[in-house]
């Protein structure tokens, strides 16, 4: 795997998006932002024109032969025949794609494609639980990781014109090879997803008042469960050798924790549960640096118009950097609790700037 900084984010020339759902919409909005010429095919036209109306790019069919650049934005069942419908229909233009899975589409294309030089795959490692035009974001992309999957029968242009893409959308390029990108992504992201699902199925016939018992840390857990299972069905079963490979290793290590849990005297549990925090702590942090470990401040915020605002203008006055926030509802009572996440150096002068002010900070 390499990763490497961007080239140049100038637009490459007129750009058709064909899928204008979250991850095409958003990417229309970032290129648009960044003055590309993006033009929307969807569908379902009402897609395209809500990604439209959100900043993605004109409804306005582009003219074929002056297309540079095809980002294929569909679901992954239909990528194959979009990808070679885009490289017949756009003479022209390099065309990529932002599907979840990368070995199955290119292999799918290898022997039937005289015109593969002009594809390169990528994956932007950002989304969300959500579909459809009106959740594009055009800040999705921003710092975050995303594949190139260049092959053997790929143009340098073509690779260069995926990178440009990237730029613009202010995200960080990783070059990969399709069958690595599938193995890492069963294990970040096909694996973290079905643990949702299967934590987030054990709800459904739990009484309702002891859902009242739940915090942040099943908000957290579950969250990614809320995805379209349809979506989902098709990526997990385009991966689904890496897939297997990864839910066989759970599988023995849930034995290995039962077996802990049924003899407490072997102290097994402690080595499972120190196994996970060395595993959270290998996550990178922010911009792909190293994770850090920040200190968290929470604050009580009551459940009245302007609270949240008082708050974050106190909090811009004290000088202290938040590197993320978190807001947890109160079932019970009014009031949330804002959490900030801060440098444990900075923590000190953060709590008493508040504290000062009237503020409740949580032990
Ligand atoms: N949801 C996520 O967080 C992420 C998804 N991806 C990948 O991005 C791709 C798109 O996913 P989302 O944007 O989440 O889905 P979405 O459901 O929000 O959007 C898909 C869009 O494609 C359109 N579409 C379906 N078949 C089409 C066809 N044959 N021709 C033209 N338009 C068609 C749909 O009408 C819809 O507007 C998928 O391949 C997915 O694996 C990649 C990164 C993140
Ligand atoms: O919502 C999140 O946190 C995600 O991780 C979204 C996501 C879904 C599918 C992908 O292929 C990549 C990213």
């Amino acid at each position: 795997m390499t990763a490497s900084r961007p080239v140049t984010a100038e637009p490459v020339g007129p750009t058709v998006i064909i899928g204008a759902g979250l991850v095409g919409a958003s990417v229309g909005c970032a290129l648009t932002a960044a003055g590309w010429l993006v033009h929307l095919v969807d569908a379902k036209a009402s897609h395209a024109r809500v990604a439209a109306e959100l900043g993605a790019g004109t409804v306005t069919p582009a003219v074929p032969e002056e297309v540079r650049l095809v980002v294929a934005a569909v679901p992954p069942r239909v990528l194959p025949g979009v990808i070679s419908d885009a490289l017949r229909t756009y003479p022209n233009a390099t065309v990529t794609d932002v599907g979840s899975v990368k070995a199955g589409v290119l292999h799918s294309l290898w022997d039937s494609e005289p015109e593969l030089g002009r594809y390169v795959g990528s994956h932007p490692m950002a989304g969300s639980q959500h579909s459809g035009p009106m959740t594009a974001r055009a800040d999705l992309f921003v710092d975050r990781t995303w594949v190139i999957t260049p092959h053997r029968r790929s143009a340098a242009a073509a690779v260069d014109t995926v990178r440009a893409v990237v730029a613009a959308c202010r995200a960080r390029p990783v070059i990969m090879d399709v069958d690595d990108h599938d193995a890492a992504v069963a294990r970040v992201s096909h694996l973290p997803h079905l643990m949702s699902v299967l934590t987030a199925g054990r709800l459904n016939d739990i009484p309702a008042d002891d859902l009242l018992l739940a915090g942040q840390g099943l908000r957290d857990v579950t969250r990614i469960a809320g995805s379209d299972p349809g979506l989902w069905e098709q990526i997990l079963g385009s991966n689904s050798g890496a897939v297997l490979s990864e839910l066989r290793q759970v599988h023995d290590q849930l034995q290995v924790l039962i077996k802990a849990l049924e003899q407490p005297e072997t102290h097994e549990l402690r080595a499972v549960l120190s196994h996970g925090v060395t595993g959270t702590r290998r996550i990178p942090g922010k911009h792909g640096r190293a994770a850090v470990a920040y200190s968290r401040v929470v604050v009580q915020i009551p459940d009245e118009p302007g609270a949240l605002g008082r708050l974050f203008a106190l909090v811009g006055e004290s000088g202290v950097n938040v590197e993320d926030i978190a807001i947890e509802h109160d079932q019970v009572r009014e009031v949330g609790y804002l959490s900030l996440s801060v440098d444990p150096a900075t923590e000190a002068a953060l709590v008493r700037a508040i504290t000062d002010r009237g503020w409740t900070v949580e032990p």
